[in-house]
Protein backbone atom coordinates (compact mmCIF):
# COMPACT_ATOMS: atom_id res chain seq x y z
CA UNK A 1 0.00 0.00 0.00
CA UNK A 2 1.25 3.57 -0.25
CA UNK A 3 1.73 6.09 2.22
CA UNK A 4 -1.89 7.80 1.80
CA UNK A 5 -1.62 11.68 3.08
CA UNK A 6 -5.30 12.13 2.60
CA UNK A 7 -6.67 15.59 2.93
CA UNK A 8 -10.49 17.01 2.24
CA UNK A 9 -10.82 20.53 1.81
CA UNK A 10 -14.31 22.64 1.81
CA UNK A 11 -13.88 23.91 -1.92
CA UNK A 12 -12.02 24.21 -4.98
CA UNK A 13 -9.96 27.29 -3.99
CA UNK A 14 -9.10 25.94 -0.43
CA UNK A 15 -7.77 22.87 -2.38
CA UNK A 16 -6.16 24.97 -4.58
CA UNK A 17 -4.53 26.97 -2.15
CA UNK A 18 -2.64 24.38 -0.34
CA UNK A 19 -1.64 22.44 -3.94
CA UNK A 20 -0.45 25.92 -5.03
CA UNK A 21 2.02 26.16 -2.01
CA UNK A 22 2.81 22.53 -1.65
CA UNK A 23 4.17 22.81 -5.42
CA UNK A 24 5.70 26.05 -4.55
CA UNK A 25 7.82 24.96 -1.39
CA UNK A 26 8.85 21.76 -3.35
CA UNK A 27 10.45 23.56 -6.19
CA UNK A 28 12.06 25.43 -3.98
CA UNK A 29 13.65 23.13 -1.80
CA UNK A 30 14.53 20.66 -4.25
CA UNK A 31 16.58 23.79 -6.06
CA UNK A 32 18.07 24.92 -2.88
CA UNK A 33 19.42 21.23 -2.56
CA UNK A 34 20.00 19.70 -5.64
CA UNK A 35 20.36 22.78 -7.73
CA UNK A 36 16.88 21.54 -10.06
CA UNK A 37 13.78 20.47 -9.85
CA UNK A 38 11.26 17.93 -11.59
CA UNK A 39 7.68 18.54 -11.83
CA UNK A 40 5.49 16.05 -13.47
CA UNK A 41 2.13 17.26 -14.87
CA UNK A 42 -1.13 15.77 -15.86
CA UNK A 43 -4.02 17.83 -17.66
CA UNK A 44 -7.71 18.25 -16.27
CA UNK A 45 -9.83 20.83 -14.62
CA UNK A 46 -8.87 20.41 -10.96
CA UNK A 47 -4.86 21.45 -11.03
CA UNK A 48 -5.34 24.63 -13.90
CA UNK A 49 -5.90 27.17 -11.05
CA UNK A 50 -2.41 25.90 -9.20
CA UNK A 51 -0.91 26.26 -12.34
CA UNK A 52 -1.99 29.39 -13.29
CA UNK A 53 -1.08 30.70 -9.58
CA UNK A 54 2.41 29.34 -9.62
CA UNK A 55 3.47 30.32 -13.22
CA UNK A 56 3.39 34.00 -11.39
CA UNK A 57 5.54 32.78 -8.60
CA UNK A 58 9.22 34.49 -8.69
CA UNK A 59 11.10 31.14 -8.53
CA UNK A 60 14.20 30.15 -10.14
CA UNK A 61 12.04 28.79 -13.62
CA UNK A 62 15.26 28.27 -15.09
CA UNK A 63 15.84 25.58 -12.81
CA UNK A 64 12.71 23.90 -13.07
CA UNK A 65 12.05 21.16 -15.64
CA UNK A 66 8.32 20.75 -16.32
CA UNK A 67 7.70 17.12 -18.17
CA UNK A 68 3.99 15.66 -18.58
CA UNK A 69 2.12 12.77 -16.71
CA UNK A 70 0.32 11.60 -19.97
CA UNK A 71 -0.85 12.97 -23.37
CA UNK A 72 -2.80 12.43 -26.52
CA UNK A 73 -1.01 11.30 -29.43
CA UNK A 74 -2.10 14.78 -30.91
CA UNK A 75 -0.11 17.42 -31.94
CA UNK A 76 0.68 19.76 -29.68
CA UNK A 77 -1.98 22.56 -31.62
CA UNK A 78 -4.55 20.52 -31.42
CA UNK A 79 -7.24 21.52 -29.00
CA UNK A 80 -7.25 18.27 -26.44
CA UNK A 81 -3.48 18.46 -26.19
CA UNK A 82 -2.17 18.10 -22.54
CA UNK A 83 1.18 19.45 -23.89
CA UNK A 84 -0.69 22.77 -25.15
CA UNK A 85 -2.77 22.98 -21.80
CA UNK A 86 0.00 23.03 -19.71
CA UNK A 87 2.00 25.95 -22.44
CA UNK A 88 -1.79 27.95 -21.54
CA UNK A 89 -1.47 27.50 -17.88
CA UNK A 90 1.08 27.62 -16.12
CA UNK A 91 4.45 28.19 -18.75
CA UNK A 92 3.34 31.56 -18.63
CA UNK A 93 4.64 34.72 -16.91
CA UNK A 94 7.37 33.72 -14.42
CA UNK A 95 7.14 30.41 -15.26
CA UNK A 96 7.73 30.52 -18.98
CA UNK A 97 11.67 29.92 -18.61
CA UNK A 98 11.21 26.56 -17.05
CA UNK A 99 12.47 23.61 -19.37
CA UNK A 100 9.28 21.85 -20.61
CA UNK A 101 10.16 18.06 -21.59
CA UNK A 102 6.97 16.79 -23.95
CA UNK A 103 5.77 13.07 -24.31
CA UNK A 104 4.55 13.67 -27.90
CA UNK A 105 6.90 13.08 -30.76
CA UNK A 106 7.01 13.20 -34.80
CA UNK A 107 6.50 9.27 -34.96
CA UNK A 108 3.50 8.45 -36.13
CA UNK A 109 1.97 5.91 -33.73
CA UNK A 110 2.63 6.29 -29.60
CA UNK A 111 3.41 2.43 -29.94
CA UNK A 112 6.45 4.16 -32.74
CA UNK A 113 7.71 7.19 -30.22
CA UNK A 114 7.83 4.89 -26.71
CA UNK A 115 11.44 4.41 -27.36
CA UNK A 116 11.90 8.26 -28.22
CA UNK A 117 10.37 9.63 -25.18
CA UNK A 118 11.71 6.81 -23.06
CA UNK A 119 14.75 8.20 -23.61
CA UNK A 120 13.67 12.00 -22.61
CA UNK A 121 12.55 11.10 -19.36
CA UNK A 122 15.37 8.81 -18.70
CA UNK A 123 17.00 11.85 -18.40
CA UNK A 124 14.98 13.53 -16.25
CA UNK A 125 16.57 14.24 -12.81
CA UNK A 126 15.36 11.22 -10.57
CA UNK A 127 13.55 10.47 -8.49
CA UNK A 128 10.99 13.80 -9.77
CA UNK A 129 10.25 16.10 -7.03
CA UNK A 130 6.65 16.20 -7.73
CA UNK A 131 4.28 14.40 -10.15
CA UNK A 132 0.67 15.69 -10.02
CA UNK A 133 -2.46 13.05 -10.81
CA UNK A 134 -5.64 13.28 -11.64
CA UNK A 135 -8.53 10.69 -11.63
CA UNK A 136 -11.88 10.12 -13.89
CA UNK A 137 -14.61 8.49 -13.34
CA UNK A 138 -13.60 5.59 -14.74
CA UNK A 139 -10.63 4.71 -12.40
CA UNK A 140 -8.32 5.95 -14.58
CA UNK A 141 -5.25 7.58 -13.62
CA UNK A 142 -2.23 9.06 -15.92
CA UNK A 143 -3.63 7.46 -19.41
CA UNK A 144 -3.86 4.06 -17.58
CA UNK A 145 -7.10 3.38 -18.52
CA UNK A 146 -9.19 0.56 -17.13
CA UNK A 147 -8.36 -2.66 -19.90
CA UNK A 148 -6.89 -0.46 -22.31
CA UNK A 149 -4.25 -1.80 -25.09
CA UNK A 150 -0.54 -1.79 -23.45
CA UNK A 151 -2.47 -1.37 -19.32
CA UNK A 152 -0.30 -4.78 -17.98
CA UNK A 153 2.62 -3.56 -20.18
CA UNK A 154 2.56 -0.44 -18.01
CA UNK A 155 1.62 -1.90 -14.44
CA UNK A 156 4.39 -4.63 -14.58
CA UNK A 157 7.63 -3.02 -17.07
CA UNK A 158 10.67 -0.88 -15.09
CA UNK A 159 10.56 1.35 -17.97
CA UNK A 160 9.35 5.00 -17.22
CA UNK A 161 6.45 5.30 -20.24
CA UNK A 162 4.54 3.26 -22.30
CA UNK A 163 1.86 3.33 -25.53
CA UNK A 164 -1.45 2.97 -24.11
CA UNK A 165 -4.77 2.40 -26.59
CA UNK A 166 -7.66 3.10 -24.52
CA UNK A 167 -10.97 1.34 -24.88
CA UNK A 168 -13.41 4.48 -26.30
CA UNK A 169 -15.73 5.86 -24.19
CA UNK A 170 -17.50 9.04 -22.95
CA UNK A 171 -14.26 9.26 -20.67
CA UNK A 172 -11.61 9.70 -23.08
CA UNK A 173 -13.62 10.50 -26.13
CA UNK A 174 -12.60 9.93 -29.56
CA UNK A 175 -8.90 10.49 -29.16
CA UNK A 176 -7.94 7.11 -27.70
CA UNK A 177 -4.21 6.53 -28.59
CA UNK A 178 -2.04 8.07 -25.59
CA UNK A 179 1.70 7.99 -23.98
CA UNK A 180 1.51 7.99 -20.42
CA UNK A 181 3.93 7.41 -17.04
CA UNK A 182 4.10 3.88 -16.41
CA UNK A 183 2.99 2.67 -12.81
CA UNK A 184 6.93 2.72 -12.04
CA UNK A 185 7.17 6.14 -13.76
CA UNK A 186 4.18 7.12 -11.78
CA UNK A 187 6.41 5.56 -8.46
CA UNK A 188 9.42 7.26 -9.48
CA UNK A 189 8.70 10.37 -7.24
CA UNK A 190 9.79 11.89 -4.01
CA UNK A 191 6.02 13.06 -3.45
CA UNK A 192 3.07 12.53 -5.87
CA UNK A 193 -0.54 13.98 -5.56
CA UNK A 194 -3.97 12.78 -6.64
CA UNK A 195 -6.49 15.63 -7.10
CA UNK A 196 -10.04 14.57 -7.18
CA UNK A 197 -13.22 16.69 -7.31
CA UNK A 198 -16.68 15.77 -6.45
CA UNK A 199 -18.69 13.16 -4.98
CA UNK A 200 -18.87 10.39 -7.51
CA UNK A 201 -14.77 10.28 -7.99
CA UNK A 202 -14.55 10.25 -4.41
CA UNK A 203 -16.77 6.94 -3.98
CA UNK A 204 -14.03 5.47 -7.25
CA UNK A 205 -11.00 6.34 -4.82
CA UNK A 206 -12.47 4.42 -1.74
CA UNK A 207 -13.59 1.48 -4.47
CA UNK A 208 -9.93 1.73 -5.31
CA UNK A 209 -8.81 1.41 -1.54
CA UNK A 210 -10.77 -1.92 -1.60
CA UNK A 211 -9.13 -5.49 -2.70
CA UNK A 212 -9.48 -5.94 -6.15
CA UNK A 213 -8.93 -5.87 -9.97
CA UNK A 214 -6.06 -3.18 -11.17
CA UNK A 215 -7.05 -3.75 -14.57
CA UNK A 216 -10.74 -2.77 -13.65
CA UNK A 217 -9.51 0.25 -11.83
CA UNK A 218 -5.78 1.02 -13.03
CA UNK A 219 -5.77 3.73 -9.44
CA UNK A 220 -5.92 0.56 -7.69
CA UNK A 221 -2.06 -0.46 -9.01
CA UNK A 222 -1.42 3.21 -7.43
CA UNK A 223 -2.28 3.36 -4.46
CA UNK A 224 -1.39 -0.55 -3.89
CA UNK A 225 2.52 0.71 -4.83
CA UNK A 226 4.58 -0.22 -1.62
CA UNK A 227 6.75 2.82 -2.15
CA UNK A 228 5.17 5.89 -3.31
CA UNK A 229 4.50 8.42 -0.92
CA UNK A 230 0.64 9.79 -2.01
CA UNK A 231 -1.24 12.62 -0.86
CA UNK A 232 -4.76 12.77 -1.75
CA UNK A 233 -6.48 16.25 -2.34
CA UNK A 234 -10.55 15.84 -2.39
CA UNK A 235 -13.15 18.94 -2.77
CA UNK A 236 -16.91 18.82 -3.37
O1 LIG B 1 -6.11 13.20 -20.23
C1 LIG B 1 -7.28 13.18 -19.87
O2 LIG B 1 -8.16 12.41 -20.32
C2 LIG B 1 -7.69 14.09 -18.78
O3 LIG B 1 -6.72 15.07 -18.60
C3 LIG B 1 -7.95 13.30 -17.53
O4 LIG B 1 -7.03 12.27 -17.30
C4 LIG B 1 -8.05 14.19 -16.31
O5 LIG B 1 -6.78 14.48 -15.81
C5 LIG B 1 -8.86 13.53 -15.25
O6 LIG B 1 -10.07 13.10 -15.80
C6 LIG B 1 -9.09 14.45 -14.09
O7 LIG B 1 -9.83 15.54 -14.54
P1 LIG B 1 -10.25 16.74 -13.59
O8 LIG B 1 -8.99 17.39 -13.12
O9 LIG B 1 -11.05 17.61 -14.48
O10 LIG B 1 -11.00 16.15 -12.43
Amino acid sequence: MAQLNEQFFDSKDAMTAQLAELLSSTLSDAITTDGRATMLVSGGSSPAPAYRHLSNLPLAWDKVTVAMVDERWVDAEHEKSNEAFINSTLLQNEASGAEFVTMKNAAATAQAGQDECESAYAALKAPFDITILGMGPDGHTASLFPHAQGLEQALQTSELVCAINAKQSEVTGSITERMSLTLAGIANTKHAVLLISGEAKRAVYEEAKQPGSELDIPLRAVLNHPELTLSVFWCP
